[in-house]
């Protein structure tokens, strides 16, 4: 593929990507948008339960078996490596395009919060978790993720960045905030429906298998350093630690340089 048609190809899928996280705000936040996790017609429970959760498998086998490095290295013998991050971010927001679609509601209430101040704390906790989201995605460093970042090296003729371990801000407290603001934005809501709970439970126990496969691939690929990483930061619950330096290891408290 030629430069130039990388970098378009590279720009449609990320505002095809831009698209559906924005939606994904208001699907799960059931702002006023054609289609949410809670609007619509009701039917039968058992076949919205099936379907729901096809959906959520369908997303999830794209976007954890595309993310292995075994699959990449196979799946690279076709789509030019420079596209191989586009690819795939496209076909994560086709995945999440079919299931915006295809949800189905299930608006059984299975708990609300009346009280005001709390109903505003919860939509509170939901707008923070997106931000931490967006927010450390530029951190780790967002155009690289959703494949800009490879595509404008092909048009450049460079070769493709190397992947490089980071810590800023907050990698500094948990190990994986872009999954910890997934988690805050789902569970935070004044009104859980079962439809809304499936998907907060469907995409923890997502989360928790992605982290386990994603932090064997970072062992894999920055060795000691990220064991040490792990050893010192808390992987979600933002728990007081060691202090991590530039490098990825860490300074005890003790061992910090003392104040004359
Ligand atoms: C969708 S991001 C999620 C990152 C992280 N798990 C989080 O929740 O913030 C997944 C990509 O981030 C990369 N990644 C995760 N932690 C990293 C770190 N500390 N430094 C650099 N890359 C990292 C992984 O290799 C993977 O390509």
């Amino acid at each position: 593929m030629g430069g130039i048609a990388s970098v378009l190809y590279g720009v449609l899928a990320y505002l095809l990507f831009l698209g559906t996280f924005l939606y994904a705000v208001a699907f799960v936040g059931n702002l006023p948008v054609p289609k949410t996790i809670d609007s619509g017609a009701a039917g039968p429970l058992a076949p919205a339960l099936l379907i729901n959760m096809v959906l959520l498998g369908l997303f999830a086998i794209q976007h954890s078996v595309m993310a292995r490095p075994g699959f990449k290295r196979w799946w690279t013998r076709f789509v030019p490596q420079s596209v191989e991050r586009t690819t795939y971010v496209l076909l994560a927001s086709l995945a999440l395009v079919l299931l915006y679609w295809q949800w189905r509601p299930m608006p059984e209430l299975v708990w609300s919060v009346t009280d005001p101040a709390g109903a505003r704390a919860l939509q509170a906790i939901f707008w923070v978790g997106w931000a931490v989201v967006l927010i450390s995605t530029f951190l780790i460093n967002h155009f690289e993720l959703f494949g800009l970042r490879q595509v404008y090296a092909r048009l450049r003729g460079r070769t493709l960045p190397e992947p490089v371990f980071k810590t800023p801000f907050f990698y500094r407290k948990v190990r994986h905030p872009i999954y910890l603001g997934f988690l805050l934005a789902f569970w935070a809501t004044p009104a859980m429906t079962a439809g809304h709970l499936l998907f907060a439970i469907a995409t923890t126990a997502y989360i928790l298998i992605g982290i386990h496969l994603e932090e064997r691939d970072l062992i894999g690929l920055f060795g000691d350093q990220y064991r040490r990483y792990r050893e010192q930061v808390s992987m979600l619950i933002p728990l007081p630690r060691r202090k991590v330096v530039a490098d990825g290891s860490a300074e005890t408290p003790s061992a910090r340089p003392k104040r004359p």
